[in-house]
């Protein structure tokens, strides 16, 4: 079926706002389809779907789009709508638009330039065929121009996996168990669950599987104290106060009130009542001196340049410049360092990006090692082993999507070491030992 021809102009309208790249599309996107209710939702889904083919193929579109007259938009906007929804069922094309079309969608990609194959910004390409070697970069940029499928995570608070499988059916939306995290789900349509019972009364939650697992890896256990230092809206906040059975404290620290305030509709659904969410103004503010050296684990899912999510959020490879690395990486460096000192002894730190540049996982995870003696290194495949993840990793957990079929995570495992017991030193005299006792 044609979609109607007021959807070519929407999708152009919006197309031109967001590759101002002024906000992330996503925002822009919501707030343009709240300014025009009166778009259907196959119309909101064809625009969506043609706005991120052009995220994600925008070198490539460029290139053939270039103007026979100034219609570079037009032409972008019905490349995006082909990609989404097929060239038949674009309204009022000409004969020489549809020839057009039907070549572009007919060229073989793997013949092209690298920048036009690989859509990403030179430096970003650069980075990552230096850091994964040419030919699996390729792949990997292949992955991450691909849409995601949509995960789910159970929460086993709620619901067990196979019955959320058996209730799904009935919906009727085809779910497979995930392969590494246990309570994962996957559907390979993209269906609205907002409505659903299994969503209102949470049930289920939507979330990546690499996300999952990187809740998982941290081990919380039942009555422990946790913090999740960077906590956001939630997504690992959920995964990790069921794992801790709704016992215990877990702490949900961020800066931005605004994302935290997103936690609280999530958290009533869970029916979690072991979450404390506090804003902090940075990572050293006093308001979480209190908990130095008493948390048994510390999850810092830090801020990163989110290359590993280009699946969903392909936009963001064209927002940031390359000079933005550095800066999160001294941003990351210091988070960790903050958030390391609440550790006890004996207490395990994890640190998380969904970036997959070096500069923000290894380089980071080697200079706090070199940095904080009091610490060391749980290698990945202990810590696999320990969750029974059946997945194969050396020293850090590197998640990538077209290896795993996640997006893109990195995590590496601290451990406090046990404080050392302080050598004995001469027996104190008997004065000396009983004014120790009094202090
Ligand atoms: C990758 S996101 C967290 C995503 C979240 N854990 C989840 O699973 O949905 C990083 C978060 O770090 C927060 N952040 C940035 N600087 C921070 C700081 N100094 N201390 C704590 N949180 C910070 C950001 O506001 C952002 O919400």
């Amino acid at each position: 079926m044609r979609l109607p021809p007021a959807v070519l102009a929407s999708a152009e309208e919006v197309l031109r706002e967001i590759l101002r790249f002024t906000a992330p599309a996503d925002t822009t996107l919501s707030r343009y389809f709240k300014d025009h209710p009166r778009l259907g939702g196959r119309e909101r889904g064809a625009i969506a779907e043609c706005i991120y083919a052009v995220l994600r193929n925008k070198n490539f579109f460029t290139e053939f789009s270039e103007p026979n007259g100034g219609a570079t938009m037009r032409r972008l906007t019905l490349l995006g709508l082909a990609d989404a929804v097929g060239i038949d069922a674009l309204p009022g094309l000409s004969e020489e638009e549809v020839e057009w079309l039907t070549r572009m969608r007919d060229i073989d990609r793997s013949l092209l330039h690298k920048s036009l194959r690989t859509n990403m910004p030179k430096w970003l390409w650069e980075k990552l065929a230096e850091q994964y070697g040419e030919e699996e970069a390729l792949q990997l940029a292949d992955a991450l121009n691909a849409p995601a499928p949509l995960d789910l995570r159970v929460n086993a608070l709620k619901a067990d996996r196979d019955k959320v499988i058996e209730q799904l059916a009935q919906a009727p939306i085809v779910a497979t168990a995930t392969p590494f995290a246990p309570l994962g789900l996957r559907v390979l349509k993209k269906p609205q669950l907002q409505n659903l019972p299994l969503f209102k009364e949470g049930a289920i939650e939507v979330q990546d599987e690499g996300s999952q697992v990187l809740a998982q890896i941290l081990g919380a256990r039942r009555g422990e104290m946790v913090v999740d230092f960077c906590a956001g809206a939630g997504g690992k906040t959920l995964a990790l106060g069921a794992q801790m059975r709704n016992t215990g404290r877990l702490y949900a620290f961020d800066v931005s009130e605004k994302r935290l305030a997103k936690l609280k509709p999530r958290l009533a659904r869970s029916g979690l009542s072991n979450v404390h969410p506090v804003a902090i103004a940075h990572e050293r503010d006093a308001k979480i001196k209190r908990l130095t050296g008493k948390i048994d684990r510390v999850l810092v899912d830090a801020p990163c340049s989110g290359m590993g999510t280009l699946r969903r959020n392909p936009d963001v490879k064209w927002r940031q410049p390359v000079e933005a690395i550095a800066e999160m990486h001294a941003k990351q460096v210091s988070i960790l360092d903050g958030a390391a000192r609440l550790v006890k002894s004996g207490g395990r730190l994890v640190y998380a990006t969904c970036s997959l540049l070096n500069e923000e996982n290894d380089a980071v995870a080697e200079q706090f090692i070199a940095n904080h003696p009091d610490f060391q290194l749980v290698p990945m495949s202990q810590v696999l082993a320990e969750q029974k993840i059946d997945l194969e990793m050396g020293d850090y957990l590197k998640l990538l999507p077209h290896r795993h079929q996640t997006d893109g995570f990195f995590a590496a495992v601290f451990e406090r070491k046990p404080m050392a017991k302080a050598a004995p030193a001469d027996e104190p005299s008997e004065d000396e030992a009983g004014s120790k006792a009094e202090d």
